[in-house]
């Protein structure tokens, strides 16, 4: 998996086409969202993720714990992004990995919005510049799970 950890002022989408056959089942409110400082996680969920899902979850929220509370974020935004590997998971076990980041976080008192899977949207972010405010993290599974 690899992440992408934007500090920012706002980041907002709006959802513009289907970008898979079969994009995740939306409601007409999930077409556009907003959050206002929020920590963006752009997140590519990769082929060697699929040995070891729940593992990966794992470290993930981990990883998005430990920045989340050095740069004292509160809310954060989980961006499914397919641009930060050539080696993408196949798409049900990716949505499988981001719905469950999304519920693991907000388990832990985070107010969550997760962006649509399987669309190309537009997307407007101010990124706030501080040091901490620009981070990237590789998560690799280290037992694979017989399937
Ligand atoms: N910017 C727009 C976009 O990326 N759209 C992506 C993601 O929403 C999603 N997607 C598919 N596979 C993956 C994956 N392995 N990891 C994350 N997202 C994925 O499906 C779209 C087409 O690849």
């Amino acid at each position: 998996m690899r992440m992408l950890l934007i500090h920012s002022d706002y980041l907002e989408y709006e959802v513009k086409d289907k970008a898979l056959k079969n994009p995740e089942p939306i409601s007409d409110e999930q077409k556009t969202g907003r959050l206002d400082e929020v920590l963006a996680v752009f997140i590519s969920v990769e082929k060697v993720d699929e040995t070891n899902p729940d593992e990966v979850v794992e470290k993930a929220v981990k990883e998005i714990e430990d920045v989340a509370s050095q740069i004292k974020a509160e809310r954060i935004f989980v961006y499914p992004f397919a641009h930060l590997s050539s080696e993408l998971a196949k798409p049900d076990v990716a949505l499988e990995v981001l719905r469950k980041i999304e519920e693991k976080l907000r388990e832990k008192g985070y107010e969550v919005k997760r962006a649509p899977f399987g669309y190309y949207k537009a997307f407007k972010l101010s990124c706030k510049g501080h040091p901490l405010a620009e981070l990237s993290r590789t998560i690799v599974p280290e037992k694979a799970v017989s399937k």
